[in-house]
C-alpha cells in the first residue's frame, strides 16, 4: 500500500473525484477513474485509489507509481485550482507568466501617493456581507473568477516598488476579498518584514479564519495591526450582516483578544448602517477598551456604509458623510474615546511621490490580452509593464487590440476597446 500526502495538502474523496486541498484554501478535483486509467496505461496494472485520514492510498507497493501520481497531481494542480470558499476557478499568477503586478485593483500592488502600499495576494472571501463593496464571497452574483499571486513574485514586485517609494512604508494587506484567504499569508508577512523600507505591516480582515496557531505565526512573522471588520455584537444580527448562517461572532471576538495578547494591535472597523447597528457604537467602544485595542493606533475606525456600483446594496438609507462625521464627533464627546474621526496622521500616513503613470486618460494604446477578468465583459491586458482592465470587451486571451484609456486614478488603469 502506498500512502501519499504532498506538503501542505490533504486529500478528500468527493463522489467520483479525488480532491486535493492545498494550504487549506485551494483545492483541485481529479476524476478518480482518469487517474486510475493513467496508472493502467503507464504501469499496466489495475490500481485502486482510496482516501483515508487525508492520505491518498494506492493498493500497490511500487514506489515509482506513487511518484507518478504525485507528478500528475502537481502538474495539473494549478490548472484545476478552485477557491475553497467561493468554489470559483483560481488563476495562479507566477513569475513565469511575466504579468505586471501594478495597474489592477484586484491583485498586486496599489500606490495611492502615500507611504502606504496596498498589497493584494488574492481575491475571494469566506463570507458574503450584505453590503460588500465588491460583491464578494460564496454568494457573489458578479464575480466569476479568483486570482492567487505567487508569494515570491508578489514580494519581488513589492521590493521594487518599495525601493522607489523610500523608507518608513506601511504594507497594508487588503483586497477585493479576504486577505486571510491568501494561502501564503504568513510567508507574505515574513517577506515584507525583511524589507528594510517597511516599518508597519497591517491587514484588513473579517477575522473569521483566524485561529490561535495562525495568530502566533502572524505575530512571529511580524504583523503589527489588524483592522478587524466586526459589525454587530448580536450573534444573529452579525450573521445577517455577514451573510453567513455559520458566522461565529464569539470566535471572532475571542480572536480579537488573542491578537492583542500576541502583540498584534487591533482596530475595530465596523461598517455603520444607520437604523441597523449605529445603536451598538458604544458597545464597540466598550469592548475595544476592555480588551486593550488601539495600543499604537486608534482602537476604532467606524466606516459609513456606502452603496458601491459593483457592490451589494441592502435596502437601507445612505447617510451623508457630513452627518456621519457629526455622529462620530458626538460619540467622541459622549464616550470620551478619541480619536473616532480618523486622519491619515493617526496612522503615520503622509504623501509620497507617486510611481509615475504610464498612460494618460484619452490615450489610445495597443495592448495584449493576457487573462480573463473578474466580471463578464472584462479582460486583463498588458502594455508598458502595467496591467490594464479592459471593460465592455469580447476580446480573447492572446488578442492584440487597441484600447482607449478611460481611467488612470492611483495607477489603476481602465480601458475600453476601440473599434
Ligand atoms: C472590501 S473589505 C476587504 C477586507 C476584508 N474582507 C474585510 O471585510 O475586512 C474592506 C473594508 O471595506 C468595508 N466595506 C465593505 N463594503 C462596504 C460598504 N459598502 N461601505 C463601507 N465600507 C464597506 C469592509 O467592512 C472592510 O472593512
Ligand atoms: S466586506 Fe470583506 S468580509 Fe465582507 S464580503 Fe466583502 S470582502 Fe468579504
Amino acid at each position: 500500500m502506498i500512502k501519499i500526502k504532498p506538503p501542505n495538502s490533504y486529500f478528500e474523496e468527493d463522489g467520483g473525484n479525488i480532491r486535493i486541498v492545498w494550504r487549506n484554501t485551494l483545492y483541485a478535483d481529479f476524476e478518480k477513474n482518469l487517474l486510475e486509467k493513467a496508472i493502467k496505461r503507464k504501469f499496466k496494472i489495475k490500481a485502486e485509489l482510496k482516501v483515508e485520514d487525508g492520505y491518498l492510498r494506492i493498493n500497490h507497493e511500487n514506489k515509482e507509481l506513487g511518484n507518478f501520481v504525485i507528478f500528475l497531481i502537481q502538474n495539473y494542480l494549478r490548472e484545476f485550482l478552485r477557491n475553497k470558499y467561493t468554489k470559483r476557478r483560481v488563476l495562479y499568477i507566477h513569475e513565469g507568466m511575466n504579468i505586471p503586478l501594478l495597474g489592477y485593483n484586484a491583485f498586486g500592488l496599489i500606490d495611492r501617493g502615500t507611504n502606504l502600499i496596498q498589497v493584494r495576494g488574492s481575491t475571494g472571501c469566506n463570507v458574503s456581507c450584505i453590503f460588500c463593496s465588491v460583491d464578494e464571497g460564496p454568494y457573489s452574483r458578479t464575480r466569476i473568477l479568483d486570482y492567487v499571486v505567487d508569494v515570491d513574485y508578489l514580494l519581488k514586485w513589492f521590493n521594487e516598488v518599495a525601493q522607489f517609494k523610500g523608507k518608513r512604508l506601511e504594507a497594508h494587506l487588503d483586497g477585493q476579498g479576504e486577505p486571510l484567504v491568501y494561502p501564503f499569508i504568513v510567508e507574505l508577512v515574513q517577506g515584507l518584514r525583511e524589507n528594510p523600507n517597511v516599518s508597519v505591516i497591517s491587514m484588513q480582515s473579517n477575522g473569521a479564519l483566524l485561529n490561535d496557531k495562525l495568530i502566533e505565526e502572524l505575530a512571529e512573522a511580524g504583523l503589527d495591526r489588524v483592522n478587524l471588520s466586526i459589525h454587530s455584537f448580536d450573534p444573529e444580527k452579525a450573521k445577517m450582516l455577514m451573510g453567513m448562517k455559520d458566522y461565529d461572532l464569539n470566535h471572532v471576538l475571542e480572536m480579537a483578544e488573542a491578537l492583542i495578547n500576541a502583540g498584534i494591535d487591533v482596530l475595530f472597523a465596523p461598517v455603520i448602517i444607520f437604523g441597523i447597528n449605529d445603536m451598538e457604537a458604544e458597545s464597540f467602544i466598550e469592548f475595544a477598551r476592555k480588551i486593550g485595542a488601539g495600543k499604537r493606533w486608534p482602537a476604532l475606525g467606524f466606516q459609513n456604509y456606502v452603496p458601491y456600483k459593483f457592490g451589494r446594496h441592502p435596502s437601507v438609507k445612505f447617510l451623508s458623510f457630513k452627518k456621519f462625521y457629526n455622529w462620530l464627533r458626538e460619540l467622541e464627546e459622549k464616550t470620551d474615546m478619541r480619536p473616532l474621526v480618523l486622519k491619515p496622521e493617526h496612522f503615520g500616513m503622509h504623501k509620497r511621490r507617486f510611481i509615475p503613470l504610464e498612460f494618460h486618460v484619452g490615450e489610445v494604446v495597443k495592448v495584449k490580452i493576457i487573462l480573463p477578468g473578474r466580471i463578464e465583459g472584462e479582460m486583463l491586458a498588458v502594455a508598458r509593464n502595467r496591467l490594464i482592465e479592459v471593460i465592455n470587451t469580447n476580446a480573447k486571451v492572446g488578442d492584440e487590440i487597441k484600447v482607449k484609456i478611460v481611467r488612470t486614478r492611483h495607477g489603476i488603469y481602465i480601458g475600453t476597446p476601440i473599434k
